[in-house]
C-alpha cells in the first residue's frame, strides 16, 4: 500500500513492460489477498494455540517444570490464556483483525467509508501488540543439548522399572548425563520480519504527510448539473500525469478522512492549476460542498482574490498512479466511462487538446460514455466538442470516435444546439458491449486494444467478462480496471 513508491516505480522508465505496470496497478487486490491470508493463517494459529493451552493443562510435566505454562496439572485452559502475555495479546490481535476484516467488506466501504478508514487504522495497534505477543517466552528451546542430550538420564533420574534396571545397567551408564536440561524462551523474531515493511510504509506515510502539508489554494469553484462540483486548485510544485488521482483532506469536514478524486486537468506550462470534478453523493462531499459554496456566488467562474478567504483549508496528498495512465500507450484504446467515472478520461482529453495527438503512440481512441441523464454530458461537452473540432482541423477525423449513451429516457430532451457533434453521437439506452467489441474487432484487426473502464462496478465486471471472452485470433482486448474505491 505504499502508493507513492508504486507511483514512482510505475512512472519511471525502469518499468517498461505494460504487463508489469498492470501488475503494479493490482496492488490493492494483492493487499486484500495478503489481508485475507493473515486472517486465515491467524485462525489456524489461534486454533493450534487453543489446543496447546489444553495440552499444557493435561500434560503438566513434573520432570521439566520450566516447560510448563499451566501452574498445576488440570488448570483451566481459559485461565492459561487469560493470564499470560501471548494469551491476552492474542485475544487483542484477533479482535482487531476481526474488526478490520468486517469493516473492510465492500458493503461497509461503500456504505460508510469512514467506518472502514477509522477501523483500518487499528493496524498501528495491531503491529505494536504483535511485537509484544512474543515476549511471553512460552515457546522454549533447550540450551544445553551437549550436556543433556535429549533422552539422557541424570544421576537421580531413571525412567525404567527395577527389574529391567539391572539388565540395562551397562547401557544406562552410557546414557548418564552430567546436568539437568535447561530451557529458554525463544528470542522474539517478529520485529525482524516486520521492521522492513513497516519502515518502508512509515517512510511512505511520512513523505506523503510532508508533501501534503503544502497549502493548496482553491482558485475556482463551478457548479455543474446533476450535483457535480468542479474544483480548480493551485499547489506549489504539484505535477501530475493524466489518469492519476489525489487524496483530498478537508479538516473542517474531518481531519482523518482522505477522499480519492481523479484529476480532470493536470498542471501544464501555461496553466498551473489542476482540477477535480466531485459528485455530491455522501456526507463528506455534501459537507465539503456546503463549505465551498457558502457565501460565494456560484455563478462566477473565477472568484476575486478577496473571496479566497471564504474557502475551507484543504490538503492534497498525491498524485497517485492508476491504469488510465496507459491509455496513450496502446495503438488503439477504448475508454468506457459510467457517469462521473468519466473523470480520468476527461483528463486524457484535456491533454490531447493541449499537446495534440502526435506526441503519443495512440492512433485511435474510442470513447464510450454512459450517463443516466442528458445533463451529465454538459460536464465536459465543451471539451468533447473542442477535441472533435481540433482533430477534424488536423485532418484526423478517424482518431477520436465517441458514443454517448443516455440510459434513462424519461426526461430526455434535445441537447443544446452548440454541441452538435455530441447530438449526432447520442444514443438512447445502455451500450450493447458484445456488439460494440465485435465492431471494434472488425475495424482493428491484428491489434491489441487497451480497454479502460471507470464507473459503476457493474460496467467493469460486464466489460471485463466480454473482453476476456472475445474470441478472435486477430484482435485482443486488454482490460485495465480503474478503481480506487
Ligand atoms: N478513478 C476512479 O476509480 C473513479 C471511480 N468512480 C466511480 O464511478 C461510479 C460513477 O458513479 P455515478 O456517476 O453515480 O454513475 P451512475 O450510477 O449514475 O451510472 C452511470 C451510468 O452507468 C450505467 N450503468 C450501470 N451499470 C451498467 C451496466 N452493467 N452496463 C451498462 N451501463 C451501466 C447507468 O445506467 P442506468 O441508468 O440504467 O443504471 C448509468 O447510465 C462511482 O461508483 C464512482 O465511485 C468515479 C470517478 C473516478
Ligand atoms: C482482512 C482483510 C483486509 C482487507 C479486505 C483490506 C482492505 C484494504 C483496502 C481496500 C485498502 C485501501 C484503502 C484505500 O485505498 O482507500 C486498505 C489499505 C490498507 N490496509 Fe488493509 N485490508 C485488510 C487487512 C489489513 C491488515 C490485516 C492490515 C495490517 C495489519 C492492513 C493494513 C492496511 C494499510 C496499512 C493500508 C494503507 C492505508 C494507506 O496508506 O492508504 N489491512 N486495506
Amino acid at each position: 500500500m505504499c502508493r507513492s513508491l508504486l507511483k514512482f516505480i510505475r512512472g519511471t522508465h525502469t518499468v517498461s513492460s505494460r504487463k508489469t505496470r498492470r501488475m503494479l496497478d493490482k496492488y490493492k487486490t494483492f493487499h486484500v489477498a495478503c489481508g485475507l491470508a493473515i486472517c486465515i493463517f491467524s485462525a489456524i494459529h489461534v486454533s493450534a494455540h487453543l489446543a496447546n493451552a489444553a495440552n499444557f493443562s493435561t500434560s503438566y510435566s513434573e520432570e521439566f517444570p520450566s516447560l510448563n505454562v499451566a501452574r498445576y496439572r488440570g488448570e483451566d485452559p481459559k485461565w492459561i490464556i487469560l493470564t499470560t502475555i501471548p494469551g491476552v495479546t492474542g485475544i487483542v490481535l484477533v479482535l482487531i483483525l476481526f474488526l478490520m476484516l468486517m469493516s473492510s467488506s465492500n458493503c461497509v466501504r461503500s456504505f460508510n467509508y469512514e467506518i472502514f478508514w477509522y477501523t483500518h487504522n487499528l493496524f498501528i495497534v495491531f503491529y505494536i501488540v504483535l511485537m509484544v505477543h512474543m515476549v511471553g517466552g512460552v515457546l522454549k528451546y533447550q540450551t544445553n543439548i551437549e550436556a543433556h542430550p535429549p533422552g539422557c538420564l541424570t544421576a537421580n533420574q531413571s525412567n525404567m522399572d527395577p527389574q529391567a534396571k539391572e539388565m540395562e545397567k551397562a547401557d544406562n551408564e552410557e546414557r548418564r548425563c552430567t546436568e539437568e536440561a535447561h530451557f529458554q524462551g525463544h528470542y522474539p523474531q517478529t520485529w525482524i520480519w516486520l521492521s522492513g515493511p513497516l519502515c518502508l510504509y512509515c517512510a511512505e506515510r511520512f513523505f506523503r504527510y510532508i508533501r501534503s502539508c503544502d497549502p493548496v489554494t482553491i482558485v475556482t469553484v463551478i457548479r455543474h448539473p446533476c450535483n457535480v462540483i468542479e474544483l480548480q486548485m493551485l499547489k506549489n510544485k504539484f505535477a501530475a500525469r493524466p489518469g492519476q488521482y489525489i487524496l483530498l483532506n478537508c479538516p473542517a469536514v474531518s481531519s482523518f478522512e482522505n477522499h480519492p478524486f481523479t484529476l480532470t486537468t493536470c498542471p501544464t506550462e501555461n496553466k498551473k492549476t489542476f482540477s477535480i470534478h466531485l459528485r455530491i453523493v455522501g456526507d463528506w462531499t455534501e459537507r465539503f460542498t456546503q463549505l465551498l459554496l457558502t457565501g460565494s456566488r456560484t455563478d462566477m467562474k473565477t472568484l476575486p482574490m478577496v473571496q479566497h478567504r471564504k474557502y475551507p483549508k484543504i490538503y492534497v496528498d498525491g498524485p497517485f498512479g492508476s491504469p488510465s495512465e496507459d491509455v496513450f500507450n496502446y495503438d488503439v484504446s477504448l475508454c468506457v466511462a459510467g457517469g462521473i467515472g468519466v473523470t480520468p478520461f476527461a483528463c486524457m482529453l484535456h491533454t490531447l487538446l493541449d499537446r495534440g495527438w502526435t506526441h503519443f503512440r495512440l492512433q485511435r481512441l474510442y470513447f464510450v460514455w454512459v450517463c443516466s441523464e442528458l445533463q451529465s454530458f454538459y460536464w465536459f461537452a465543451e471539451l468533447l466538442c473542442s477535441v472533435h473540432h481540433k482533430l477534424w482541423q488536423e485532418n484526423r477525423p478517424d482518431y477520436f470516435n465517441m458514443k454517448l449513451y443516455v440510459s434513462q429516457t424519461d426526461s430526455l430532451e434535445n441537447m443544446s444546439a452548440k454541441y452538435r457533434p455530441l447530438t449526432s453521437r447520442l444514443l438512447v439506452g445502455r451500450p450493447r458491449w458484445k456488439l460494440l467489441l465485435n465492431e471494434l474487432g472488425k475495424t482493428n484487426k491484428h491489434k491489441r486494444i487497451g480497454v479502460f473502464c471507470c464507473g459503476p462496478k457493474a460496467i467493469s465486471r460486464t466489460l471485463h467478462r466480454f473482453c476476456n471472452s472475445f474470441q478472435s485470433s486477430e484482435t485482443v482486448f486488454e482490460f485495465n480496471k480503474e478503481s480506487f474505491s
